[in-house]
């Protein structure tokens, strides 16, 4: 048996530290977060758009079922799956395993993302309703939220049938609730099919960008012309899923595709959260119309602009430095040596803060609220959900970083004193 298999094996329920509140945290938050998902979409087409309003906006029975939704999804579903596994683009492989192996993980998302485009171009060509998603939001979402859940209980079963090196090291506690929240399995597959690495960019992330174009051809519908505000959320958000689809290869070495279990938590985050309430300032741009002044819109271009800037170059910094440290754009940044033979930089993006790409991120976020105006707290949702997740991930980061590194990341922190926000956090 291998080291680290015996390791998993010595860890009991006991000892393996629990996130997000543990069993508390397993119970709650697959109840409360789908409701709030349906919640927010509610409150962001309702004339007061406030979370506060009450009663609070709650749909009917009859508005959270259509059929026609759940064949939208699961047809949806199945295109993507159809192009992951099309002979496009290259094959990579991911990190060194516990057993020692290697994945292999097709490159094609943003191939998958242009042929969308195309199919979705020659539906609205045909004079396909595609403004019709504002109506469907509700029940699409209610279908992704359940197909969340029965995948969930899907890929909880499917693991007691994987041997012990192929669990995630923090999804075998013993507790069921807990484990069916965080994921048991680290990267289950059918066949060459990875199913985490399929959801984590293709159906969701490619399914928010399509429906925010459902709120833009709702607003041509409604007032002959998109307006400037929905044109800016929707390009914005473009930019983001297109160059996450560009890079999709950095995702291999993220913490979720490393780490992480394939569990409720991070279906239900691709699959329903993401869709559904990271594209809201559109949802909420088609029934409260922000008037936008050149000067303005200027200023949200650029600080969109700097976000991604911070964000792509830190981000291909260190995807860089770790594929190849001796390459000329990074061979002569400053490093500190750790024990595991890795090294740590400490100059360029990562010696201004520890986490220099939360940064760029979190600017892009706020340049994709700024265009619906200051008068309703909605559509900053995403930025103060946002913020909060950052400040979570960084201290689990934290945690891996320095059980992995010790000293050394002691060392970084010291030379490297903010998180994310130069002298502030
Ligand atoms: N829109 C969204 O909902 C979300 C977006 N994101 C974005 O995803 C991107 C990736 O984020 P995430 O996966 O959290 O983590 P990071 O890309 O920040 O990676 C963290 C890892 O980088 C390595 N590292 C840290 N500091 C250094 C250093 N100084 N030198 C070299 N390597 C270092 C460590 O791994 P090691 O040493 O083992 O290589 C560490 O575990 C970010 O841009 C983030 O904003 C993330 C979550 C949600
Ligand atoms: C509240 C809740 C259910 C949280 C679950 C968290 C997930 C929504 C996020 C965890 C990490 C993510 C990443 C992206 C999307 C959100 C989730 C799944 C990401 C694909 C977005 C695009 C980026 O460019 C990225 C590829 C770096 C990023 C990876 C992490």
């Amino acid at each position: 048996m291998k080291p680290n298999s015996q390791v998993l094996k010595n860890r009991s329920s006991h000892d393996t530290e629990r996130e997000f509140g543990g069993t508390l945290g397993a119970l709650c938050i697959p109840i409360f977060l789908p409701l709030t998902v349906l919640f927010l979409i509610c409150v962001s087409r309702s004339p007061e758009a406030s979370v506060l309003q009450i009663p609070p906006p709650l749909p009917s029975t009859e508005q959270l079922w259509d059929p026609l939704a759940l064949v939208l999804l699961l047809g949806w579903i199945a295109l993507h799956a159809l192009l992951y596994v099309m002979p496009l683009g290259k094959v990579s492989e991911g990190l060194v395993l516990r057993d020692g192996t290697r994945l292999k993980y097709p490159i094609n998302g943003f191939h998958s993302l242009c042929i969308s485009g195309v199919l979705l171009m020659l539906l609205l060509g045909l004079g396909a309703p595609l403004g019709c998603l504002f109506e469907l939001l509700v029940p699409l979402a209610v279908c992704a939220i359940a197909v969340s859940f029965l995948f969930s209980v899907y890929l909880y079963i499917r693991s007691f049938w994987v041997p012990s090196h192929a669990l995630a090291l923090g999804g075998n506690t013993g507790n069921p609730l807990y484990d069916f929240f965080i994921g048991r399995e680290l990267n289950p597959r059918i066949g060459k099919f990875d199913l985490k690495y399929f959801c984590e960019l293709r159906p969701g992330l490619i399914g928010w960008v399509v429906i925010n174009l459902g709120m833009l051809m709702k607003e041509v519908e409604l007032r002959g012309s998109p307006s400037l505000a929905m044109m800016l959320v929707n390009s914005f958000q473009l930019l983001y899923v297109a160059d996450a689809l560009w890079n999709e290869e950095a995702v291999l070495t993220t913490m979720d595709i490393v780490h992480d279990g394939f569990g409720f938590m991070l279906v239900f985050g691709d699959l329903a959260w993401v869709p559904f309430t990271y594209g809201l300032q559109a949802a909420f741009l088609v029934v409260h119309p922000q008037a936008l002044s050149s000067l303005g819109a200027a200023t949200i271009i650029a600080l969109n602009g700097i976000g991604y800037y911070v964000f792509r170059k830190s981000n291909s910094q260190k995807n860089q430095f770790r594929r190849d440290p001796t390459h000329p754009s990074v061979a002569r940044l400053e490093t500190i040596a750790t024990a595991t033979g890795k090294r740590l930089l400490v100059s360029g993006w990562w010696g201004l803060v520890r986490h220099p790409n939360y940064l760029g991120d979190l600017l892009m976020a706020l340049a994709w609220s700024l265009p619906c105006g200051f008068s309703h707290i909605l559509p900053y949702f995403y930025v103060i959900y946002f913020t909060i997740l950052l400040i979570h991930r960084e201290a689990r980061d934290e945690r891996q970083c320095r059980a992995k590194y010790g000293l050394a990341w002691d060392t970084y922190c010291r030379r490297v004193p903010y998180r994310i926000f130069p002298y502030i956090y």
